[in-house]
């Protein structure tokens, strides 16, 4: 059940809605960066949100955590008042104390002295940061600040937990302890939306997938068992001629196909079914292109999301 409905309909049981953004459009300068995009999200329940760079990921988090503004559309909350954790992309190196800092967050979060203190406590033990609470963190690393900002932003327990590229500078430890944290959240009631950019944590804590390109969503993905679809395989090539390209697009067991971003020349990248591939690989020669490289891919990837990812590196020379 959606929060738009629930002024109209009696509640039932079931994941219970937190938030929910109806055809949410951001506009800067009179550009859109976000367009239309609509999504609920749900009590113990997280939602991966994946995009290229650019794609509006961060925005979509910022106004979820009621930062920025929308330009037009809606935000629906459960509540006049939804405890939310927000850890965003960038964080700075503050010239104070990470203890300073985390007591300070978790006392305008509303908690009491004691609680802030344990809980603060119990955060820096579980991220092996309880060394440094007394260091100032402009002299930080990068994955330290990280685990500042996570702490900051699970201090409060979150009903709402809005974390961007959460993974980002983490140690492969510090990785298993967030996720591990996460899950339990989940298991609490707590509803995540987190941008990430691995396969590896979405496979790991995600409940669905809401995939954005250029602002706009492109689709979304609900349940574990619609991501692990069957194997795939994963074809670059390149030299294909405009005509030749609309044929390949319509081949069958082409799941996805697109131009790959950031390479030179005129890459194109495809996911499909691997009965299909020998004939596509066929189609590419007889269309006097070239093969640049050729990838099984599973898992999430099949499902054709690993193209909104990342790019993958292209190898194998470069575009003639
Ligand atoms: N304050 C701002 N003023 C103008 N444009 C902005 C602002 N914030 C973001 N944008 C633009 O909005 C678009 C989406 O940016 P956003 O940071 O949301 O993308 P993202 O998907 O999080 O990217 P990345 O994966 O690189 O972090 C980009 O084109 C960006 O330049």
């Amino acid at each position: 059940m959606s929060l738009a409905d629930i002024g109209t309909s009696q509640q039932t049981d079931g994941p219970t809605p937190i938030i929910e953004l109806i055809r949410a459009t951001k506009l800067y300068d009179r550009r859109a960066v976000l367009s239309e995009v609509s999504l609920l999200v749900e009590g113990g329940a997280a939602m991966a949100l994946i995009g290229r760079n650019g794609s509006g990921k961060s925005t979509l988090l910022s106004i979820l955590a009621g930062l920025t503004k929308l330009s037009s559309g809606t935000m629906v909350r459960s509540g006049r008042r939804i405890a939310t954790g927000y850890a965003p992309e960038a964080f700075p190196g503050l010239k104070m104390s990470a203890e300073h800092y985390l007591l300070s967050m978790a006392r305008i979060a509303g908690l009491a002295l004691a609680e802030a203190e344990a809980r603060m406590a119990e955060l820096l033990e579980m991220f092996h940061l309880e060394e440094f609470r007394r260091q100032r963190m402009d002299g930080f690393s990068k994955g330290m600040l990280q685990k500042v900002n996570l702490i900051q932003s699970l201090i409060a327990h979150p009903q709402l937990l809005l974390l961007d590229e959460p993974m980002s500078g983490l140690d492969l430890p510090a990785q298993h302890t967030l996720i591990g944290h996460l899950k339990e959240l989940k298991r609490s009631g707590t509803g995540i939306v987190f941008s990430i950019h691995e396969p590896q944590t979405i496979e790991a804590l995600a409940d669905s997938v809401h995939v954005l390109h250029a602002g706009r969503t492109v689709t979304t993905i609900h349940g574990q068992e619609e991501m692990r679809v069957t194997p795939a395989v994963y074809i670059v090539c390149k030299g294909i001629s405009e005509q030749r390209k609309a044929e390949i697009m319509d081949m069958p067991g082409v799941t996805s196909i697109h131009a790959l971003d950031g390479t030179p020349g005129d890459y194109l990248a495809a996911t499909l079914e691997i009965a299909a591939a020998d004939d596509y690989l066929r189609h590419i020669l007889q269309a006097e292109g070239s093969v640049v490289s050729v990838e099984p891919c599973g898992g999430l990837s099949a499902g054709g999301l690993e193209q909104w990812m990342d790019p993958k590196p292209v190898k194998g020379g470069t575009a003639g």
